[in-house]
């Protein structure tokens, strides 16, 4: 490694290994390293092998703006084909043991190379990062990857402060403080009583038991999109907003990726599309629909006569999902008008003029870069935080139609239901509001994220303090430290109180 990179200050990122976790842990990474630090990103070795696959990931560090980031995986000691990794009650406990024991072997090798690393930062489901960070006297920070109005209700169960819908009281409203009033389906739905998925809620609670050991949570979301909530969950934690990640001014271009599927092309497709006249369809990494519901969304695509790109991603083998198909002659019918893809460069066509609104799950990630994109979405939620998701989209920020409440309604949306949204977000008063409100949040973002805005003073505070950290470190473990430059003062900068004012229905 050249010795540029070297003398800067190392942190170590340590990611759960899930496509809603790698893309906002490794944007992080990225927007730290375009700040001058030296980034190594670690996830384990069977999705490094996809990663390094998909996306073009070498060997040497790659320079991204004032820094470097490279990749080091680790072995998650499970055969290549083992499918208990599907079973997060057995994956979980096993990445535990495995991460406790090469995690540090990771660190104390990278300090034998002559860079020490300062700091490690995890994202949720793998809480023990900061155990590890703890063993070794060094600091940890936690990347929430939600929005905060979840990581307030996950917060308020935990502690139990506030009433959740329980087996004897089902549909209970849900009232946190300066948050909208959630209706019993709107909540996290890993918090229902009845939920499919109770080892999501113990692995997403998890990182609760561990709250107090990282010195800080950034979030991936930024002030003026969730003013109230931020500014309230601030008194109790150590939170920094630092969204929206995907958005790197300094470094708009830095060619490195971490899909763990490569995207097809279907750029070139969009080119020959008159402007807002596609509708992207995608529900993220993990949500697999039925085929009935598959079959409904597939003919409201051909009856409401929209331009679409579809995202039809395989199932993972040990899913236990059965491959969808398409209705029989769909493609046809569709002709110039569709394209379906198994996987799509989501950034580059949520920014492409072509289209006009998203058919989203509402993963926060697909969310925030909606959002950020200035694109008005068709809210498709199906458990987690999407169904909350979905009602900050839909009713706060102004800018989605609701085509389905979650999978714990159990309801099969129509074709005519999934031609009247379509028509709604893209075509009339309505989707011309929305857009408006879109191209609002877009503005707020950027200006969040370009130099003095809330999300950058907030990432520069927090590289002051892992660098003011690191020299404490250095200096407890007796070594010479590895910063050269005093941490700069932390800007205090305006106070971006200022409200996004939507058009309101
Ligand atoms: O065809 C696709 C579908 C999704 N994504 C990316 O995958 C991530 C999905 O994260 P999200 O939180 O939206 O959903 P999850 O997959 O975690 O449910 C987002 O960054 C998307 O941009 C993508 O690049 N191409
Ligand atoms: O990545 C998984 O879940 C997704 O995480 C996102 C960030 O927390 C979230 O916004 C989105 O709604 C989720 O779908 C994930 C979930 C379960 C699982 O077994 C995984 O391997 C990954």
């Amino acid at each position: 490694m050249g010795s540029d990179a070297e003398s800067l200050v190392h942190v170590l990122l340590v990611s759960f290994p899930g496509q809603g976790h790698v893309n906002p842990l490794l944007r992080l990474g990225k927007r730290l390293a375009s700040k001058g630090l030296l980034v190594t990103f670690t996830t384990p070795e069977s999705i490094g092998k996809q990663m390094r696959k998909a996306s073009n990931i070498g060997d040497e560090p790659a320079p991204v703006g004032d820094g470097f980031i490279r990749f080091e995986f680790f072995e998650d000691g499970w055969d290549e084909d083992e499918p208990r990794r599907q079973d997060l009650d057995q994956y979980l406990p096993q990445l535990e043991k495995v991460g406790k024991v090469l995690i540090p072997e990771m660190i104390r090798r990278n300090a034998e190379r002559n860079r020490p690393i300062s700091c490690l930062i995890n994202n949720p489901f793998i809480p023990w990062v900061s155990d590890v960070a703890e063993s070794l006297g060094l600091p940890s920070a936690m990347l929430w990857v939600q929005s905060c109005a979840c990581f307030a209700a996950y917060y308020h169960y935990y502690h139990g402060l506030v009433p959740f819908p329980s087996e004897s009281a089902m549909e209970i409203d849900v009232r946190l403080p300066c948050m909208p009033l959630l209706k019993h389906d709107e909540v996290p739905s890993f918090l229902y009583p009845t939920s499919p998925y109770p080892f999501l809620r113990r692995a997403i609670l998890g990182q609760y038991k561990n709250l107090d050991k990282p010195f800080c949570i950034l979030m991936d979301t930024f002030q003026e999109l969730e003013l109230e909530i931020i500014e309230y969950m601030s008194k109790i934690c150590p939170i920094k907003t630092v969204g929206p990640l995907f958005k790197n001014p300094k470094v708009p271009n830095a060619n490195v990726r971490g899909d763990f599927m490569k995207a097809d092309d279907c750029v070139g497709w969009l080119d020959s599309k008159p402007a807002g006249s596609v509708v992207y369809v995608s529900f993220g990494s993990v949500v697999y629909l039925k085929q009935d519901q598959w079959d409904e969304i597939a003919y409201g695509l051909l009856n409401s006569n929209v331009n679409f790109l579809w995202v039809m991603k395989p199932p993972h083998k040990d899913s236990g999902y059965t491959v969808l198909t398409l209705p029989e002659g769909f493609l046809e019918k569709a002709g110039d008008k569709g394209k379906v893809v198994q996987w799509s460069p989501q950034e580059q066509v949520l920014a492409h003029p072509a289209v006009a609104a998203f058919v989203t799950h509402c993963g926060w990630n697909s969310s925030m870069e909606a959002l950020a994109s200035g694109m008005p979405v068709i809210a498709f939620p199906q458990w987690g935080d999407q169904v909350t998701d979905a009602k900050y989209l839909v009713d706060v920020f102004k800018v989605g139609v609701r085509m389905c409440r979650g999978e714990a309604e159990d309801k099969l949306i129509t074709r005519d239901v999934v031609e009247k949204c379509l028509l709604e977000a893209t075509v009339g008063e309505k989707a011309a509001e929305m857009k408006r409100n879109a191209l609002k949040w877009k503005a707020a973002a950027e200006a969040a994220v370009a130099e003095g805005g809330s999300s950058d003073r907030n990432i520069q505070a927090f590289m002051d303090e892992v660098k003011r950290r690191s020299v404490e470190v250095a200096l407890a473990k007796g070594s010479k430290s590895t910063v050269v430059e005093a941490p700069a003062a932390v800007r205090e900068g305006a106070a971006t109180n200022g409200k996004v004012e939507l058009d309101s229905s």
